[in-house]
């Protein structure tokens, strides 16, 4: 689904991404790992077109999207979310997945402003669906809320919910269990889980918590400085000497092996 092929994204002298090639198959859960600062975010900025890259490819579904706007983006069916929540904290629940629900909605401002049949019905259907979304996370008795009055871990699971109201094919979690509990990351790491196999959507996720990522993912890609070092299922990559060194740093892998 996704194809990244020879990505290089430099910051003045730092280099935040060498020669990435990463390839994310349909209905996976693709995990990124990696210490701070391995470039992790910065290849989901590059992907959906917040951050050019400095050279390299990026093909969804066979088709180029490297220096495409954002919202382009979207339409083709990328969506995400950010490690330190971004919602519109001052608008309601309900309005919060409205928005993003507006990449796919064609009325244009004029039919918008003078109120056509069309614009009403596009209207309607996406309260339906915001509805539905907020069913599936037990917050529809909660809709017309301010954002910001919901508990973290809510907060974190409404965007995600903003981020399906795109309809993406694609789902990009940049640390969806930051800041949570273990009840709240338990209940997340289910609600993920769900996204994959109810609703067969493909999802590459950036996370800090080993646990959840060798719980769920398909495929792991472990960074370092900005290079891909591995890539494979949870056990592999528990146990590269690789990664155990980037993790524990150099010779950590031979004094774990004794
Ligand atoms: N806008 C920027 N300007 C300059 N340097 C940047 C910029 N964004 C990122 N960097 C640098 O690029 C490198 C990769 O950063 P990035 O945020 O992608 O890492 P990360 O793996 O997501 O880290 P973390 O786990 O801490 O979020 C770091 O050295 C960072 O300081």
């Amino acid at each position: 689904m996704l194809n990244i092929t020879g990505l290089n994204k430099h910051f003045g002298g730092v280099v935040a991404l060498r020669n990435m090639n990463l390839a994310v198959q349909s209905g996976c859960i693709h995990s990124i790992i990696g210490p701070n600062g391995a470039g992790k975010t910065t290849l989901f900025d590059i992907i959906t077109g917040i951050t050019p890259p400095t050279s390299g490819n990026i093909q969804f579904n066979a088709q180029t999207i490297t220096l495409m706007p954002p919202s382009r983006i979207a339409q083709l069916g990328i969506a995400r979310t950010f490690q330190n929540i971004r919602l519109f904290s001052s608008m309601s629940i309900l309005d919060n997945i409205r928005v993003g629900a507006h990449c796919w909605t064609k009325s244009s401002l004029w039919s918008a402003l003078l109120r056509t049949h069309r614009q009403r019905q596009e209207e309607q259907q996406v309260e339906e669906y915001a509805l539905h979304l907020l069913e599936t996370c037990g917050l529809a008795g909660r809709k017309d809320e301010l954002a910001r009055n919901l508990p973290y871990g809510e907060q974190r699971r409404l965007e995600i919910l903003r981020a399906l109201a795109q309809h993406p094919q694609l789902l990009l979690l940049d640390e969806p269990t930051a800041g949570m509990n273990p009840q709240e990351t338990e209940e997340l790491t289910k609600f993920i889980l769900h996204l994959k196999e109810e609703q067969k959507l493909t999802i590459l996720m950036i996370e800090h918590d080993m646990k959840v990522v060798m719980a769920i993912s398909d495929t792991i890609s472990v960074l370092d400085y900005g290079k891909k070092i591995a890539e494979g299922k949870a056990e592999a990559i528990q146990n590269n000497p690789k990664v155990i060194e980037a993790y524990l740093g150099r010779g950590a892998a031979n004094s774990l092996s004794v």
